[in-house]
């Protein structure tokens, strides 16, 4: 796949996208506030627009203990547990699996009054990374969600207005061995995610309707994936 045609793009975006999942709230620049909290979950957004549409960038922290940043990159990336966990999801279509890491997604959200219906086209790479700051610890594991073209599926054809979008989710998984040597078990693992995204609601939406949705939404969301993960992977071998 590394001489596919989104393989250069995908390397840049993963890159960016992951060089600023690791940079802290506190470097990020000012203006960002603390919108949603709910145990170790801190959830923050900048009001921006463009041509008069809230595109707020979001960033969420969360540490989760008894899951690897494997485990929940692999049932973000899957399509075959979207379903589960993805509540605004009316449809979900691959259009293209380019590699076992890097595949094409079409879905369409359910319509939320009053804005018209969206649909998202963009690609999905997931990515293991290595633990620059800790040799001999564990990986990062990281996926990069990117809006992009399909021919066959031009925007604002049928009735959804094409949003655009760009997702980092950049997990870090921490080991705290137990003391006496015993073997490794949930209760020694945790995971620290970052969830990074920018929304272009396409077509024109309300800024207070688009600001409402995030702050209902996006607590929902991280909060109901992480909890479909560690449910997911309670009686399991650790993916790590
Ligand atoms: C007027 C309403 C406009 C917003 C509609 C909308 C746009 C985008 C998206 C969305 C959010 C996360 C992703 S992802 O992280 O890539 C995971 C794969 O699904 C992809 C799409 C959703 C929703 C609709 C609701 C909404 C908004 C936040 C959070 C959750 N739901």
């Amino acid at each position: 796949a590394c001489q596919h045609r989104l393989w250069s793009e995908i390397e840049s975006v993963v890159k960016q996208q992951v060089a600023w999942a690791r940079t802290g709230i506190g470097e990020c620049g000012v203006g960002w506030q603390l919108f949603a909290e709910d145990g170790e979950m801190r959830m923050y957004r900048r009001e921006e627009e463009v041509d008069g549409m809230a595109v707020d960038p979001l960033k969420a922290v969360h540490t989760v203990p008894g899951i690897t940043g494997h485990e929940v990159c692999h049932y973000f990336f899957g399509p075959q547990y979207r379903y589960d966990w993805e509540t605004t999801l009316e449809q979900m279509t691959v259009l293209e699996t380019i590699s076992e890491d890097t595949l094409v997604f079409l879905q369409t959200h359910k319509r939320i009054w009053p804005a018209s219906q969206r649909d998202v086209l963009f690609w999905s790479h997931m990515r293991k990374l290595p633990n620059e700051s800790d040799r001999d610890g564990p990986d990062l594991w990281t996926v990069v969600n990117n809006s992009t073209h399909h021919p066959d599926y031009p925007p604002n054809v049928g009735k959804c207005v094409r949003i655009y979008l760009k997702v980092c989710l950049l997990c870090q998984t921490r080991v705290d061995p137990p003391k006496d040597g015993a073997p490794l078990t949930r209760d020694n693992i945790s995971c620290k995610i970052t969830y990074c995204s920018v929304v272009n609601p396409g077509g024109w939406a309300p800024a207070s309707v688009l600001r409402a949705v995030y702050k209902r939404e996006y607590p929902k969301f991280l909060k109901r994936f992480t909890a479909y993960v560690v449910n997911q992977t309670k009686n399991k071998p650790i993916m790590f």
